[in-house]
Order: structure tokens, then C-alpha cells, then sequence
């Protein structure tokens, strides 16, 4: 018989008190659940003094945005707990640390990082961290390096591989990047005058064979151990640090997949803020999400180059020249996914802050429609932009 039953604020604080970790746990008293992703429980932790400690989450045993409607598997906290712990191991200073699961009650505690803000809610309000373009290329090289062929035993990848399968969890990213936006979906929601903006996408051939390729390319490239989903709404930040969080759509994927889906969350910020902020501030926001855009990936590239340079264990893949070879291969695929994330924020059912908390609504059309050229822009030149400097001059002239 299986334990779960679904948390409440009481049994959030009891069981803290028993796997929080903490010193004292008696003084443990109360809990608020402040989760505002789409899928799952989320429980800060107070101690008597009004502090908070640690925080809890709690998978459903469904989509918490959609209802019991839409049934979930409970397996994606193991999965995400398990992702964030092997992510830990190789960036400490960019993960969240997991301190304690629990299978059955699908259950993790985690570090209570109430000392850093989700990066999305500052990027929408102009609040500029210039370290953590770099920190972000920092924790996905790492975390992709240390999990990809170059360096695992081809034994030991295999039973990664197999570790992390998470049907259930791809087929949710198999249906809304590269099916529900190029259909007439009802999941699909977008402002009516789009339309046909919207239609068009569903009738360019070729188009629609670039995000076959895409998906096929997410179904079958066991490159490394994505995080899934790192999008800056899973981004923690302060001054000087940035945290990964919520990794429950983590498996061995193409690693463009993750690099693209960070860059797209950048430029569905740069093609929000006109919308967002006043023009000067808008304009200095767009320039500084460019210059994210390059520094993500100039830390990103440097990085796992060296890393491949110094640790590359597979005698073929440590050939001078191959690692390079590989991340053009990436680089295409980066912006190829960095397309398919802009287009289904805003043609899909998920929709980000940068674009609904635009006020006006004639602006927060004609944004979104900037997203979507962008995108479709961006899938259909992956394989032909050379360089990250082209790819931001691509950008500039397409919106
Ligand atoms: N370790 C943490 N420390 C503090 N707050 C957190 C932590 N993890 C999550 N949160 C808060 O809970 C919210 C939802 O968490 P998230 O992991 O994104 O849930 P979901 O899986 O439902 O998307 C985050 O936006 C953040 O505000
Ligand atoms: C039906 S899940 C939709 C969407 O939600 C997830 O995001 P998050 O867990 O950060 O709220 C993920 O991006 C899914 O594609």
C-alpha cells in the first residue's frame, strides 16, 4: 500500500522537524506553501523567531495548474531530486542542495533560498545581475560535461541513461515544444489577432521539418543529463550567485536542448520589454539580455571546451578538434530549441510574466508577435548562423 497522501501546512512543518536537518527542530512551527509553478507543492518552513529554514516540495499526483484532469506521475520528484543531486556533484555553487527525499510520499526537503529572488520576476522588473549570464554558462557546462560521454565510462552512461529515463515527463515537452504550436490544439491560447500569424507556422513545410528534426533530435540524442527545464522562472539569483532549481523533467538529452531553452527565456524577456518598462529602461534592458545571450554562451563554450581538453576520458572523442566539432553541432541545436522555447511561451498553454504582465493589450500583442518572427526566424536559420555575434545581429534585424 502505497504512504502518499498530500501534504498539508502541519505535516510540512512534522516532517521538517524529522529530515529538515535543523539543529533544534522544535523549533519548527509553522509552514506556508507558496509554490506558484504549475506542477507542484511548495512549503517554506518558519521556525519560532519567523525565520524560514528549509523548504519542502511535494509532488502531486497531478498537473497542479490543470486539476486531477490531468493525471502526473509522482516518480518526477524522484527524478528531479535525483537530477539536482548528480547536478550538485559536479556545481555545487550553481544547484540547490537536496538534502533529503522520500520515494513513497514523493517527497524532497531542499535549502530554503529565501536569501535569492527568482530571476524571471527581476528580469521583468529591470533589475539587472551582471554575473549571471557567466554563472548560468558556468553550470551548464559543468553539469553537462560531467554527465556526457566524454567523460563517463560508456557502462556507467548507459545505466545513467537508464536511471534517468522519464517517459512521462518528455512526452509533456514532446507535445507542447513541438506539437501543440504547430497545430490547431486546444491547449494552444493566443491573442485572436495572431491568428494568422499563428496559421502560418502551422503551413510552413519548412518550418515544420526543422521542429521535426528538433524533436527527433530530443527523442534520440542521449548527450548528457539535462536539467529539462531551466528556464529563469527555475533560476534562483542575488548578488554574485545563481541557483538551478526544479529539475523534474531532467533525462539524457541533446544538450543544445538546455542551452537553447535559457537563451529563449532571454529573448522572450528582450522581446517583453518594450512592453515592460519605459522606453530608455527598455532599451537598456534589451542590450543587457543581447549581452546575456553572448555571455551564456561564451561561458558555456569556453568552459566545456577546457573541460574536454583536460578530462576527456573516450580515446576517439579526445582527437584534437572533435570536442570543437561537437559544440557547432550544439551551437546549431542551441538556437534551433532557443526558437521552439519562444514559440511555445507564446503560442502554447505555458505563458511567462515577460509577456503577461504587459498592461496594454494592443503592446502585449504586438510582443508576443515579435516573439513568435523571432522564433520562427531562429529555427529556420539554425544550421546557417555562424557565430553568437550573428546570432545577435540576427536578432537586432528580426525584431
Ligand atoms: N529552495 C527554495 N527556496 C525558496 N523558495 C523556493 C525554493 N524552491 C522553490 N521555491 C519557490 O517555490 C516556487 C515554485 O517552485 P518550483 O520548483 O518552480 O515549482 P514547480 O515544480 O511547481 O514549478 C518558486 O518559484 C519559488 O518561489
Ligand atoms: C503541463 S506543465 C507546463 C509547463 O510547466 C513546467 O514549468 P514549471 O514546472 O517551471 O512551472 C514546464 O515548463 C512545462 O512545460
Amino acid at each position: 500500500m502505497s504512504q502518499y497522501r498530500t501534504f498539508t501546512a502541519a505535516d510540512a512543518v512534522e516532517y521538517a522537524k524529522q529530515f529538515g536537518g535543523v539543529d533544534d527542530p522544535s523549533t519548527l512551527v509553522s509552514a506556508e506553501e507558496i509554490g506558484d509553478g504549475n506542477l507542484n507543492l511548495v512549503f517554506k518552513i518558519y521556525d519560532n523567531q519567523g525565520k524560514s529554514r528549509v523548504v519542502v516540495k511535494q509532488a502531486l499526483p497531478y498537473v497542479r495548474c490543470v486539476g486531477e484532469s490531468w493525471p502526473l506521475t509522482l516518480d518526477r520528484a524522484r527524478l528531479e531530486a535525483q537530477t539536482l543531486v548528480e547536478h550538485y556533484k559536479h556545481c555545487p555553487q550553481h544547484t540547490v542542495q537536496i538534502t533529503h527525499y522520500d520515494a513513497e510520499l514523493a517527497v524532497m526537503v531542499m535549502e530554503d533560498l529565501s536569501s535569492h529572488r527568482i530571476w524571471r520576476g527581476e528580469l521583468v522588473q529591470g533589475v539587472y545581475y551582471p554575473e549571471a549570464s557567466r554563472q548560468l554558462g558556468e553550470y551548464l557546462a559543468q553539469t553537462l560535461f560531467h554527465t556526457s560521454d566524454f567523460i563517463l565510462h560508456p557502462h556507467q552512461k548507459k545505466a545513467e541513461v537508464a536511471r534517468f529515463i522519464n517517459p512521462e515527463m518528455c512526452e509533456i515537452t514532446e507535445d507542447l515544444f513541438f506539437n501543440d504550436p504547430y497545430t490547431d490544439h486546444e491547449r494552444n491560447k493566443y491573442p485572436e489577432a495572431l491568428e494568422p500569424l499563428v496559421a502560418s507556422l502551422r503551413h510552413d513545410d519548412a518550418l515544420r521539418i526543422a521542429v521535426a528534426g528538433l524533436k527527433h533530435r530530443f527523442f534520440a540524442n542521449a548527450e548528457a543529463l539535462l536539467h529539462g527545464d531551466i528556464h529563469s522562472g527555475s533560476i534562483f539569483v542575488a548578488d554574485g550567485s545563481l541557483k538551478a532549481i526544479d529539475a523534474e523533467f531532467g533525462y539524457f538529452g541533446p544538450i543544445g536542448f538546455d542551452v537553447g531553452t535559457a537563451l529563449g527565456n532571454l529573448l522572450i524577456n528582450y522581446c517583453g520589454l518594450p512592453g515592460l518598462l519605459a522606453p530608455r529602461e527598455a532599451a537598456d534592458g534589451r542590450e543587457q539580455r543581447l549581452s546575456d545571450v553572448r555571455d551564456v554562451w561564451i561561458a558555456f563554450a569556453h568552459r566545456f571546451l577546457e573541460l574536454a581538453e583536460a578530462k576527456t576520458t573516450d580515446v576517439a572523442m579526445a582527437y584534437p578538434g572533435y570536442a570543437q566539432a561537437f559544440l557547432r553541432k550544439v551551437w546549431a541545436d542551441t538556437i534551433g530549441y532557443c526558437g521552439t522555447e519562444l514559440i511555445r511561451r507564446t503560442v502554447g498553454m505555458s505563458h511567462v510574466a515577460d509577456m503577461k504582465l504587459i498592461k496594454d493589450e494592443a503592446m502585449r500583442t504586438e510582443c508576443i508577435r515579435n516573439a513568435i518572427t523571432l522564433g520562427r526566424t531562429l529555427i529556420l536559420a539554425a544550421d546557417h548562423i555562424e557565430d553568437v555575434e550573428a546570432l545577435l545581429a540576427r536578432i537586432r534585424q528580426a525584431v
